[in-house]
């Protein structure tokens, strides 16, 4: 898995490998260089190739990768707006780079290729300068003229951590070369598109940090117990519906039945109980009553409520299932409380990203700039698993880091898909037994992911505009893992 780090942990390991014995000059010649390798494979020594440096560490990374090029017989203009590097790691690798024949120099004419190493992790966005905007703006003007931009760790002008200060102005690149790992604005909405492609860049550093890219194996999830029987697999209680909204229920329980609980309840109103007899017969059907739940939930061993859920009684059937030592999953209309008790089997809320505005009391655009920060804060207040859904979906655990997943279908963006996930996490949470090799949060991000590559791949055969949560659910059944 790669990780996801802020400033803060990308200084960490800096720190660590220097208090460790490999001093920082060794990461960025391996940076550099693992940078220089990769422009290599794609360009020939006979393209113009702009290297603009900083007076940083991501200066000091751009002279490595210009001296492995000259050094090549590439075509190399290195160009230091701002005066040369000022970092003592930087300046060793000037000096070096100096011997090589690499000097700063003007620059003219047209580039085919140009490297964004001007600002990294150390940007200051609230010095925004003439010379800084100029400079964005003759960039801007080669790439419209067909140079392409690489940019070193983060696109220059971009926010690392949160954007609540972003000013729109950045370097938007083709590529991005991210060292060691990724970093957080690489997934927030007003910043992402500025990266263009993430290569991640290995600096040989060990994996650590509390932020990660989930992009593991499903695997573990298509395959059965071949001496299993539904008892192998759980029993799970579903709650929702309601007169007017008779919909969500219905995906749930179809999300739920595709993704492999034993036996599934569902509590429900009439006029949902006609659909899911007529669409999911495999379920069984309860009234919603107060009486009924109460009677059910201490012989089922997840639930989950909220879908379509219109009810006076919400809040007392989540005390009650709270009350269970089962895990409890929280969407929608359930999605009530501010205050969680203290237990052993997990609460999951899966807000999306307004009901999770609505949570904590701010607007949709506050939580977007803050994304990794806000989940985490929730979940660890109050020790829940947040899966909140953005572009991206987060899945953040109680001890303060989670999983990112990346990459589901733009066609994911309509009612419907959030039901189905529900569905689907409550089923995966109701077989824990089975998957009791995998971590909670694990099995969470793993069922994300499974919705992510069924999303994928309807889109193949369908436009994202046309793509309906139930075309996803028949999905699920044949993805490979
Ligand atoms: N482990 C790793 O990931 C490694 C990362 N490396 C690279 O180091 C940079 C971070 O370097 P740092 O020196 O901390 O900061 P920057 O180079 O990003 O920039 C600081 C530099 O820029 C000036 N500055 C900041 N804001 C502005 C502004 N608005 N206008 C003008 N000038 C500004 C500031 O004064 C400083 O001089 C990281 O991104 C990686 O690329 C290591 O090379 C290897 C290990
Ligand atoms: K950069």
């Amino acid at each position: 898995m790669e990780m996801i780090y802020d400033t803060h942990e990308a200084r960490q390991i800096d720190e660590w490998a220097k208090t460790s014995g490999l001093p920082l000059e060794v990461l960025m010649e391996r940076a550099g260089s693992e940078i220089a390798k990769q422009i290599k494979e794609h360009h020939d020594a006979d393209e113009r190739i702009l290297i603009v440096c900083g007076t940083g560490n991501n200066g000091g990374d751009g002279y490595v990768i210009g001296r492995e090029l000259i050094r090549d017989g590439y075509d190399i203009t290195l160009h230091a707006p701002f005066g040369e590097p000022k970092t003592a790691t930087a300046r060793l690798h000037t000096r070096y780079a100096e011997k090589f024949g690499l000097v700063a120099e003007g620059i003219c004419g047209q580039y085919d290729v140009i490297v964004d190493a001007v600002f990294g992790t150390g940007f200051d966005g609230a010095r925004f300068t003439k010379s800084v905007t100029d400079l964005f703006a003759w960039v801007q003007e080669q790439q419209q003229q067909g140079a392409r931009l690489y940019a070193v760790d983060i696109p220059s002008g971009i926010p690392t951590d949160q954007t609540s200060d972003f000013s729109g102005k950045g370097l938007k690149a083709d590529a991005t070369f991210c060292l060691h790992a990724f970093k957080r604005s690489a997934f927030l909405v007003k910043t992402a598109p500025f990266f263009g492609q993430l290569k991640k860049i290995d600096l040989g550093l060990p994996a650590f940090g509390g932020w990660s890219l989930y992009d593991e194996s499903i695997e573990p999830l298509l395959t059965r117990n071949p001496y299993g029987h539904k008892g192998t697999y759980g029993t799970g209680l579903l709650i929702g519906g309601s007169e007017t909204m008779p919909g969500s229920i219905q995906l749930a329980t179809r999300a739920a039945l595709r993704t492999g609980i034993g036996k599934l309840q569902v509590a429900t109103v009439p006029s949902a109980q006609l659909g899911l007899i007529i669409n999911a017969p495999e379920a069984m059907i309860l009234d919603q009553t107060t009486e009924t739940i109460q009677g059910i939930v201490t012989q089922v061993d997840v639930a989950g409520i909220g879908p379509g859920l219109s009810s006076e009684f919400t809040s007392e059937w989540i005390d009650l299932l709270l009350r269970q030592d089962i895990p409890v999953v929280l969407d929608a209309s359930a999605l009530i409380r501010d205050s969680y008790p203290e237990r052993q089997a997990a609460i999951v809320v899966t807000p999306h990203i307004g009901e999770f505005a609505r949570m904590t009391n701010q607007t949709v655009a506050e939580v977007q700039d803050d994304l990794f920060e806000q989940a985490s804060a929730y979940a660890m207040l109050h020790q829940v698993i947040v899966v909140l859904k953005s572009h991206v979906i987060l899945i953040a655990k109680p001890d303060g880091g989670g999983y990112v997943i990346a990459g589901a279908s733009s066609g994911l963006a309509k009612g419907g898909s959030g039901d189905t996930l529900f569905g689907l996490i409550t089923s995966l949470l109701g077989q824990r037994k089975h998957y009791q090799h995998l971590s909670i949060e694990r099995l969470i991000a793993m069922g994300v992911s499974w919705y992510a590559q069924a999303s994928k791949q309807v889109e193949q055969r369908m436009h994202p505009s046309s793509i309906v949560a139930t075309d996803l659910i028949e999905q699920l059944g044949k993805v490979e893992g």
